[in-house]
């Protein structure tokens, strides 16, 4: 027999554990809610995938039908193959990965572990496999995340590849995340039911069976009324008065209002004492009473002041036709915790009693039968027996539960001086309130718990899996990518400077190679002969004296034409030149551009060089050079342009072309040297002039005679006195020269007058790029001249080639490596979030596996 003090401690021992339990709980609910929530906070950062786990058949088939004759070892590795999954997720099929899912249990999570990392370590626990091996399949199933992602029209929805096509990867997630927010919302209700302390116990039985009597005794008050007439029709519903404020008071309900104790329209407040006589006057009312009683006896003792949950009492009215309906349905609701059904030991089960119970009992299994008026019987062994066979067949698990769930008392006996008996029931009624409320309430939480848990688990050790696999393919792309750029960025000046350097060589080159040839072609022109070799032009033969004109005409043009010749291969030596320097631009591309990069596409035409938009360039380009009478002269392929055999001003043929009196002067009287341009005014000058003059008489039509009888007039000229004295040498001198002159150098002297005035007209600077103050700066200097000016145009037409080449190369190089830096940023960004990722779900992971701990501590219990 049980002492007080025994009782009483025990009694606080399931209140305790209850309480522990209880907070667990919460706790467990809590931290697995914020583990979710970031979850799925994280899902918008990070796509969280959808992992499907399918049978490895190829692995999964026992290699023996029969494994009688399996070896230890072959036997744990079948059951390893067992456990082997094929990982994939719903919205990439093309992931596959063997995996050996481990399913959790008491204390270990589920886990996935890549099946080549798996296979390394050899599992030592090996002895667990037994317990592992239950349930399979349940080790790959989601049980609260599962989605039924066979949505959709299409017949064939279930095989992944079609699924991708209706649900990308983020409906997916969203789907997911629709999953997460109701578990959360799951987790709320879990939570406020398993805070809800409140606990209803029904107490109902037959008519008269003396409910109004035990629930009084348990109170240990006579509040219920009590008749020998079946009397009570009303619900009585017995709370602490500690919920009313401490106030002891009867509420009657309002029908079809729901009732809140604050709010006075819902009820009708009356005095405690009004109860008996409410209850006899409205016999025939079913009424719903709220009852608030303080119970002075200690928490340990009282049912309704236990410190844990707040019980109420219900005392329902006895069982007819007319009520059975009634209290069968109250007893189904959710927040009916305990059923106490009260059965006169005189009567036993009458049909109604049958008929409800066996309701009743498939509702909440566990029923709590209290079998009363058991002082006064005489065979009270026949009666139990009696009793408890009907209630084998009623309800068998209380039946099974009999010492603690089934009580034989006397309740008016109790109620008047206590009894043994009805201690224990009591006793043995709290704890069933308590602990089955223990199992009713904190039960399906933690059993969700666990399964979340377990998803929670899949899920992020699936994702974690991905996670891996996407840092490390960010790492492999950095090995590769990062090299290539580093050396791009070290690289990148020396490119520059060959660049340079090519472009400045080329145009270099050009400049040099131009001026040597067209300074060669000069002076040859200046010695009278073609400026370039014979095979490609070569002066006219000479007419005779009477074509002298055309002759000299013909020399100029050929002369020029030959210059135009030098001009158009110094164009073809610039192109040469420059299809040096693009091949080795291409050369450097190839050195410095990465694999990969398109080459330049461009093809450079060597003969597009100097054509007639350079022309139109050049001329323009001319304009500012107009003082140089169009010294810059574009050749092109076609003699395009003004070559210089086309322009009226060079071909213009005057009498000096015939006869350079003045430089023949200086050849004949020596003084060789500064002949040409500063006719000094000498004698012989004026005699330059003179004879000057003859050009006005002849024109072109010029013929001898007219040149001769030029010369006479020219005589008149000489009037004065002291001319004269000098003058006959002088004219005789002329005269014989110019017979000589006639006879015998014209035909090699005109190439060599003509080339020698064409020479100085094109050496000769130009005068109006001359600085005001006489200085001539050193480019203006040589632009300024025929030889300069093109030395000039050529090699800017190579700088200009070359230097798009150049531009060319560079773009690419840019772009090169500006993807290669979005390339290493875009792994670095992956790798980074992939490894932040792995972070996440490992954290989550270990957070679960601590919920877990507490989780199944509380199922456990
Ligand atoms: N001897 C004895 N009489 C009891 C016991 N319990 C109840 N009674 C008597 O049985 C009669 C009915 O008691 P109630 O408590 O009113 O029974 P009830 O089940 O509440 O009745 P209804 O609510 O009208 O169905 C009363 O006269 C009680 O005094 C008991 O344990 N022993």
């Amino acid at each position: 027999m049980q002492t007080d003090i025994e009782k009483h401690s025990k009694m606080e021992d399931v209140q305790g554990a209850f309480v522990q339990q209880k907070n667990r709980l919460l706790n467990a609910l809590d931290n697995a809610k914020s583990i979710i929530h970031d979850l799925q906070l994280f899902n918008k950062d990070w796509t969280v995938r959808y992992p499907q786990l399918k049978d490895n058949h190829s692995s999964s088939e026992p290699e023996h039908a029969d494994d009688t004759f399996l070896t230890a070892d072959a036997s744990k590795a079948a059951r390893r193959k067992c456990l082997r999954r094929s990982l994939s997720f719903a919205d990439d099929p093309s992931f596959q990965a063997d995996v050996v899912v481990t399913p959790s249990k008491k204390g270990m999570p589920r886990s996935l572990t890549l099946a080549s990392i798996a296979d390394q370590s050899e599992e030592p626990q090996d002895d667990d496999d037994e317990e592992r091996l239950i349930s399979p399949s349940d080790a790959a199933d989601f049980h609260v995340f599962r989605l039924d992602l066979k949505l959709g029209s299409h017949g064939s929805s279930s095989s992944p590849a079609a699924l991708v096509t209706q649900l990308e990867k983020n409906s997916i997630a969203n789907l997911l995340d629709g999953r997460i927010a109701a578990a959360m919302a799951h987790i709320d209700k879990l939570r406020s039911r398993v805070e809800d302390t409140s606990s209803k116990v029904l107490v109902t039985g037959d008519l008269n069976a003396g409910k109004s009597t035990f629930v009084n005794a348990l109170l240990r008050r006579e509040v219920m009324p009590v008749d020998q007439q079946p009397c009570t029709t009303a619900f009585c519903e017995v709370h602490d008065a500690a919920e009313n404020g401490g106030k002891e008071e009867l509420h009657i309900l309002k029908e079809g209002v729901p009732y809140n104790k604050d709010d006075e329209s819902t009820f009708t407040r009356a005095d405690l004492s009004e109860l008996d006589s409410f209850v006899s006057e409205n016999e025939n009312v079913q009424q719903m009473l709220k009852v608030y009683l303080s119970d002075g006896r200690s928490p340990s003792e009282s049912l309704l002041n236990n410190g844990v949950v707040d019980i109420s009492l219900i005392d329902a009215p006895g069982l007819n036709r007319d009520s059975i309906k009634t209290t069968a349905l109250f007893a189904r609701q959710e927040e009916i915790d305990v059923v106490v059904f009260v059965v006169s030991a005189e009567n036993h089960f009458t049909l109604s009693a049958k008929e409800f119970l066996w309701n009743a009992s498939n509702e909440k299994a566990y029923l709590f039968i209290v079998v009363n008026k058991y002082d006064n019987l005489r065979d009270k062994a026949k009666c139990r027996r009696l009793v408890l066979e009907q209630i084998k067949q009623l309800s068998p698990r209380t039946h099974e539960d009999a010492a603690d769930l089934v009580h034989f008392v006397d309740s008016s006996a109790a109620l008047q001086s206590g009894s043994t008996s009805f201690e224990s029931l009591e006793s043995a009624l709290r704890s069933f309130v308590l602990v089955k409320r223990a199992k009713s309430k904190l039960h399906p939480a933690s059993t969700y718990l666990t399964h979340l848990l377990s998803d929670v688990d899949l899920l992020v050790g699936a994702n974690a899996i991905v996670a891996e696999a996407e840092a490390e393919r960010a790492r492999e792309d950095l090995e590769r990518s990062r090299p290539v750029l580093e050396k791009m960025k070290s690289t990148k000046d020396a490119l520059e400077e060959s660049l340079e350097s090519i472009e400045e060589a080329g145009a270099t080159r050009t400049r040099s190679k131009t001026k040597e040839l067209l300074n060669l072609a000069l002076d040859r022109v200046g010695q009278g002969k073609p400026g370039v070799e014979k095979s490609l032009i070569s002066l006219p033969p000479y007419p005779g004296l009477l074509g002298i004109w055309e002759y000299a005409q013909e020399v100029r043009k050929t002369l020029l034409a030959s210059i135009d010749i030098a001009v158009k291969l110094a164009e073809e030596e610039a192109r040469v030149t420059t299809s040096g320097g693009v091949d080795k631009i291409a050369n450097l591309g190839d050195e410095y551009l990465p694999e990969g990069v398109e080459r330049s596409r461009r093809v450079f035409m060597p003969e597009a060089m100097f054509n007639s938009l350079a022309d139109k360039k050049g001329r323009r380009q001319s304009k500012r050079y107009s003082g140089t009478g169009g010294a810059i002269v574009a050749g092109g392929m076609h003699n395009l342009g003004i070559g210089l055999a086309q322009r009226n001003d060079m071909l213009e043929t005057t009498f000096f072309d015939i006869f350079d009196v003045q430089h023949q002067f200086w050849v004949t009287f020596g003084e060789k040297g500064a002949v040409d341009e500063d006719p000094n005014l000498t004698a012989l000058s004026v005699v330059s002039v003179g004879l000057g003059a003859l050009t006005m008489v002849g024109g072109k039509t010029l013929g001898v005679r007219g040149l001769i009888e030029g010369m006479v007039r020219v005589t008149d000229l000489f009037g004065n006195e002291t001319v004269r004295k000098w003058a006959a040498p002088v004219l005789g001198a002329v005269t014989i020269g110019t017979a000589v002159y006639l006879v015998w150098e014209l035909p090699s002297t005109i190439p060599k007058t003509v080339g020698r005035r064409i020479q100085a007209q094109l050496v000769k600077r130009d005068e109006t790029l001359v600085g005001a103050n006489g200085v001539v700066s050193q480019a203006v200097d040589d632009e300024s001249t025929f030889v300069g000016a093109h030395a000039e145009r050529i090699s800017r037409e190579t700088r200009k080639v070359l230097r798009l080449a150049s531009w060319d190369l560079r773009g690419r190089f840019k772009t090169a490596m500006d993807e290669r830096g979005k390339e290493v940023k875009g792994a670095e960004d992956v790798e980074r979030k992939a490894k932040r990722a792995v972070e996440k779900f490992r954290e989550i992971e270990r957070r679960a596996g601590e919920v877990r701990e507490v989780a199944e501590l509380v199922n456990s219990a």
